[in-house]
């Protein structure tokens, strides 16, 4: 089997990706480290950007698996082969593979190449036949191949047999504009097989050991019309990293290698590299700066996460009753998510990731089970906040919720003043450790003025309060139903020693949402370093 990866030339046709030449280095050292056979690298002669990355490559990356492809087109038509600069381009690249792409569609040699279909066959061979007598290996993307081939297949196929004739490694069926169907596709490659077979002389298997397939995603189709070609014997596929590309993307290498080699069982990896997966997609998404699909099968944060009841509690006696791989094979992580949709089992799983055995006390897990579904039909939500999620476990354990102080109250006040300024003040009066303490300060807005007083007044008591940081704040308005007003959902990120954490709070008073919020913030952040007064 062949990977061939084309993250760094048609990924980078995706709307919104501007590689600079180190980003594409680098997206390379990943692929590397995926394992892929073959790195297009880009179009040298077309973009100086991917001229200069053939340079650099040759010198600064070392790779353990790939091999570099330059990517252009045949030479134009009517000009010699040795006149024409793209082609010379290509080989000034210095890889040892080049992949071509050549017209296949007898519409766009007549009406987009504007010249005849015999000159069309007379570019690949020349182009094919030159680029082999130079020492490279030669692989032919046949251009709108499935579409040229409804229209005439006799003239589709010739393309094809005319690059393998003239020494091309594979003859590479490209769905380019991404309207094809699995089945269309098992069709058509069974047809070429036997077609190039007959042209070439060789069985239908040496015919089909020639094909490649690239299949663009217009239909939503790309992996499973990939998958499909493969299984029709087709050995060499070309995709692009969380498929990156033209219009609706490619097909996605994740999904692609995943479903060859976990469901197919073809080892299309080297050992030791398929848990790479979710490291090399998001560090390419990182590079791309595109936010990772937290869908995206195989690789997405949500890919093995569960939220219905029922899935938790077929879980909790084997997790592969409910997921289709373990998703450690992958580098992924299985996550159980608490909402009103959880069950006994959920909030035993979710408490266990969490390091609290729940299921020793199982009047404690129904209660939190119970309470749960009912703070949640209130507007709350417990799915992004751990941490809250955390104190209200630990707060049914103990008898009570535990808290590091004790509010007396808080007042807070916005001033518009004369001069167009806008001061928020906050005063706080709580009793920490038996001493009563009043502080009060200034901040940008109502919440950052509590968060600010709170701190002052409890920082004697926990001098790691300051190292804490309120990394994000999300406000979402409720609609109220059955006639009551709305409410507000405060989701409040915390940063500091031990990592990040979300809590939530729920009112109809904003302010009094985001005082929940930051006291579970503060209580958590520090039950995790001392167990509080
Ligand atoms: C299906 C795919 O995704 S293939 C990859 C497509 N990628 C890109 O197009 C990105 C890089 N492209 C570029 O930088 C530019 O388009 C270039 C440098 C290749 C060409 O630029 P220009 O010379 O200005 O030409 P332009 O883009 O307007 O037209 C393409 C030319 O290539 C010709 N051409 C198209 N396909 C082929 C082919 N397979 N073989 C030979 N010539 C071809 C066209 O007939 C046209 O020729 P013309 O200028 O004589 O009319
Ligand atoms: C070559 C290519 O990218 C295509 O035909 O879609």
């Amino acid at each position: 089997m062949q990977v061939y990866d084309t993250t760094l030339r048609d990924g980078a046709q995706r709307e919104g990706i501007s590689y600079s030449v180190v980003d594409k280095l680098a997206v390379a050292r990943l692929l590397d480290d995926f394992g892929v056979g073959f790195i297009e690298g880009g179009w040298p002669g077309a973009l100086p950007k991917d001229t200069e990355f053939f340079r650099r490559a040759r010198t600064e990356l070392n790779l353990k698996h790939a091999l570099f492809v330059a990517f252009g087109a045949t030479r134009k038509a009517d000009t010699a082969i040795d006149k024409d600069p793209q082609v010379r381009a290509l080989l000034d690249a210095e890889t040892p593979v080049v992949t071509l792409v050549a017209k296949s569609d007898v519409r766009h040699v007549e009406r987009a190449l504007r010249t005849t279909l015999d000159e069309n066959l007379a570019m690949v061979r020349d182009t094919v036949a030159f680029l082999v007598a130079e020492g490279r290996r030669v692989f032919l993307d046949c251009e709108h191949f499935f579409d040229g081939y409804h229209l005439d297949p006799r003239y589709a196929t010739e393309v094809a047999a005319t690059a393998l004739a003239a020494g091309a490694e594979a003859a590479v069926m490209c769905d380019t504009n991404g309207g094809m169907l699995p089945s269309a596709i098992t069709r058509v490659v069974g047809e070429v097989s036997g077609r190039l077979a007959a042209r070439l002389g060789i069985s239908v298997d040496e015919a089909v050991a020639k094909l490649g397939i690239h299949c663009q995603n217009d239909t939503g189709c790309a992996v499973a019309n990939t998958v499909a070609a493969v299984e029709a014997g087709v050995p060499h596929f070309q995709c692009t990293a969380n498929g990156y590309g033209e219009r609706a993307g490619n097909a996605d290498l994740f999904a692609v290698v995943g479903n060859l080699q976990l469901k197919l069982g073809l080892p299309v990896l080297p050992d030791g590299c398929l848990d790479q997966m979710v490291r090399v997609s998001h560090a390419i998404a990182e590079i791309a700066n595109i936010a990772p699909d937290t869908h995206q099968a195989y690789v997405g944060s949500s890919s093995f996460a569960h939220k219905a009841g029922l899935h938790a509690s077929a879980i909790k006696v084997d997790p592969l009753l409910y997921n289709h791989v373990e998703p450690e094979v992958v580098g992924n992580d299985m996550r159980i998510l608490v909402t009103e949709m959880a069950g006994r089992a959920s909030v035993e799983l979710k408490s266990r990731e969490l390091g609290i055995d729940l299921g020793a006390h199982p009047e404690a897990l129904s209660r939190v089970t119970a309470k749960i579904k009912q703070l949640e039909a209130g507007g709350w939500s417990f799915e992004a906040a751990d941490a809250s999620f955390e104190l209200l476990v630990r707060a049914e354990l103990n008898g009570g919720v535990t808290r590091p102080f004790a509010l007396e109250s808080y007042r807070v006040q916005v001033e518009h003043r004369e001069d167009g300024a806008v001061v928020s003040e906050a005063t706080v009066k709580v009793r920490v450790r038996g001493e009563r303490i009043i502080a009060a300060a200034e901040g940008n807005g109502p919440v950052n003025a509590l968060d600010e007083a709170l701190r002052v007044a409890l920082v004697k008591h926990y001098p790691e309060l300051s190292t804490f940081e309120l990394a994000d704040y999300k406000v979402r308005i409720l609609e109220g139903s059955h006639g009551t007003g709305a409410v507000t959902r405060v989701l409040l990120e915390t940063a500091g020693g031990n990592g990040d954490w979300t809590t939530v709070g729920v009112h109809e008073n904003v302010v009094e949402a985001s005082w929940h919020a930051l006291v579970d913030a503060l209580s958590y952040g520090l039950s995790q370093q001392h167990l509080p007064a």
